[in-house]
């Protein structure tokens, strides 16, 4: 099943963006007790320790997905985990496995699972806040595993930025930001390696009721306006 986070929107809110409490009570109920779910607690798990409130921000290269991550932050007080990023820093730190993952992120392929949940793990221990973004996370299904049996905890929302390729590519094109994978070559292996391994991902989430597909097609505001009730059905319970 996929929940669109506009027919979300349509269910929790009218028209005048207030609560359809006395209409649709339940429907808005039912909403407000997934996001608010107890999280995930498994035996000597990070989500013993704390209360653990994750979601996963998925969608190809160019998609939004650090964009909107920036504003979730700002509205609704999550701390933002780009595994990207992180890869990026233990790079930059001269490490052994920097090397490796350099060599990986260069040709657009997935790096080894416990290298890049050993680095969401480190993030999310030292955090006092138990409410993750973890964007560009899991990128396929051997990723999704490590990160349930590592950290012992299942996301308990996933966006998805649903973004056309060409769009993809020239958002990318046009990134600025100096990565050596942001250049047409690359782009074209990471939509490879993107088609080839995330379907199965959201699929999984999908089927479980946690995926929230968002229209990635618009300004930046107009994007999270899509994604805002996903979040606001929660506000003020963690
Ligand atoms: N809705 C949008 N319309 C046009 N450009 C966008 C939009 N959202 C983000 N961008 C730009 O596209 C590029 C990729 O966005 P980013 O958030 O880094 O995507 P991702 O993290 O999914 O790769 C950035 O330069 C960003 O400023
Ligand atoms: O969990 C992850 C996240 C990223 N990457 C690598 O890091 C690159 C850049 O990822 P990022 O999420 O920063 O790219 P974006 O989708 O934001 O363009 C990817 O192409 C992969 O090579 C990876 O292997 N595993
Ligand atoms: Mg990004």
């Amino acid at each position: 099943m996929w929940r669109r986070a506009t027919s979300l929107s349509s269910l929790i809110f009218s028209s005048s963006r207030r609560p359809l409490r006395d209409q649709q009570g339940a429907y808005s109920l039912k909403a407000w007790e997934f996001f608010c779910a107890e999280p995930f607690k498994g035996e000597g798990c990070l989500s013993k320790e704390k209360n653990l409130f994750i979601t996963f921000v998925l969608g190809g290269p160019g998609s939004g997905k650090g964009t909107q991550c920036a504003k979730i932050v700002e509205n609704f007080g999550y701390t933002h985990l780009s595994a990207g990023e992180l890869l990026r820093q233990e790079i930059a730190s001269n490490s052994e496995d920097g090397a490796v993952i350099l060599d990986m992120i260069k040709e657009g392929k997935i790096v080894p699972s416990e290298m890049t949940v050993k680095l969401l793990k480190k993030e999310m221990e030292s955090c006092d806040n138990g409410k993750f973004l973890i964007d560009g996370f899991p990128r396929n299904e051997e990723n999704r595993i490590a990160f349930e049996q590592i950290i012992g905890a299942e996301p308990n929302s996933v966006l998805f930025f649903d973004c056309p390729e060409e769009e993809m590519i020239k958002r990318v094109l046009n990134r600025n930001e100096g990565r050596v994978d942001d250049n047409i070559d690359t782009i074209r292996k990471r939509l490879k390696v993107f088609a080839a391994s995330h379907y199965p991902v959201i699929e999984y989430y999908s089927k479980k009721g946690k995926l929230y597909k968002i229209d990635a097609i618009g300004t930046e505001d107009e994007i999270f306006e899509r994604v805002r009730p996903v979040f606001a059905a929660c506000k003020g319970a963690h």
